[in-house]
């Protein structure tokens, strides 16, 4: 058994509207990196710790997270869309992990996911079918969420379960860092969107595409200045990734709800996924970062990170 970390921004944004060259060629070299890092452990299966955007999950039925033993992807803003090839059985011993280490995951039968899942598998792998996964849902937008720690246990959980697989599993955290995209928020959502946040699945192609077409909207303001969207907070991008990178992750369990969203926006919550893998990775005892790349770029609309890391080498 071995495990590995790769943990990355996702953005829709990406390939529609780019930043200046130079900015687009450090990612992309940044990306190459850690495909290369994945190629090289060769996983034998991922678990893709990820958040959802009112695609799989809605307010009608709402947990704070969820095992996957089979799930589909809706194929949102280009990503690949349908069947992923689900490890089932991982899944339900990780989900077993979970509950008995008191952190009370649902499990589904049926997953629905979006480009929070899928872009990186993208992004590293060319598309969803190349290795085996376990997605592994985080939210990170439908408030009120639990506390941060939460998501720590989680990945310590599912870690204690991955180390004693025989097989070396690839941890994947896909999200953050600090934005602040255009996803609405129930409390503040007039009735129609309201009623999408509670039970939208499935919108029609037209409705998806309008979706799509105000994000991109939204980010071609937001690098033009000219939104009332948060700041993207590099200072505080660089104070997580040297969390992540130290080790110590239950000094985050101090970070509330609050100051996630004041300093960094409402979607810097994804760095939950970031907080699981590392903790997951955890399990195997110490770990250090191989590689790690931070840049904001507002013009897709996110403090963009990436980070892989293995157990440390003695
Ligand atoms: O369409 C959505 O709901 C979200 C889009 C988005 C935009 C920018 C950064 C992200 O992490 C996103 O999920
Ligand atoms: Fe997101």
């Amino acid at each position: 058994m071995s495990l590995a970390l790769c943990a990355l921004s996702h953005t829709p944004v990406m390939g529609v509207h780019q930043p200046a060259d130079d900015v687009v060629d450090r990612v992309q070299a940044a990306i190459d990196d850690a495909r290369k890092f994945v190629v090289e452990f060769d996983p034998e299966l991922v678990v893709v710790f990820a958040p959802d955007h009112y695609n799989g999950f809605l307010y009608d039925l709402m947990p704070s997270f969820c095992i996957g033993a089979a799930a589909t992807a809706v194929g949102d803003y280009g990503t690949s869309g349908g069947p992923l090839p689900v490890d089932g059985s991982a899944a339900r011993a990780f989900t077993a992990a979970a509950l008995e280490r008191g952190v009370d995951v649902a499990f589904s039968e049926r997953m629905t996911v979006d480009h929070g899942c899928v872009q990186p598998l993208d992004l590293l792998f060319g598309g969803i079918d190349a290795v085996p996964v376990v997605p592994v849902f985080i939210n990170c937008v439908a408030e009120p969420l639990g506390p941060v720690g939460r998501a720590r246990l989680l990945g310590e959980a599912i870690g204690s379960a991955a180390v004693t697989l025989d097989r070396r599993v690839l941890l994947l955290g896909s999200g953050g860092l600090s934005h602040d995209p255009p996803v609405p928020r129930l409390a503040e959502a007039p009735p129609e969107v309201a009623e999408r946040l509670i039970a939208g699945r499935n919108p029609t192609p037209e409705q998806r595409a309008a979706r799509q077409a105000r994000v991109f909207d939204a980010a071609l303001a937001y690098a033009a200045g000219t939104t009332d969207l948060m700041p993207l907070n590099p200072e505080w991008d660089r104070r997580f990734l040297a969390v992540m990178a130290s080790g110590d992750l239950a000094q985050i369990d101090s970070w509330s709800n609050e100051s996630f969203v004041e300093q960094a926006g409402h979607s810097s919550h994804e760095v939950r996924t970031w907080l699981a893998a590392h903790a997951a990775l955890s399990a195997q005892g110490s770990y250090e970062v191989r590689s790690s790349f931070y840049e904001a770029i507002p013009e897709w609309l996110a403090g963009f990170g990436v980070t892989t890391a293995q157990p440390r080498r003695s």
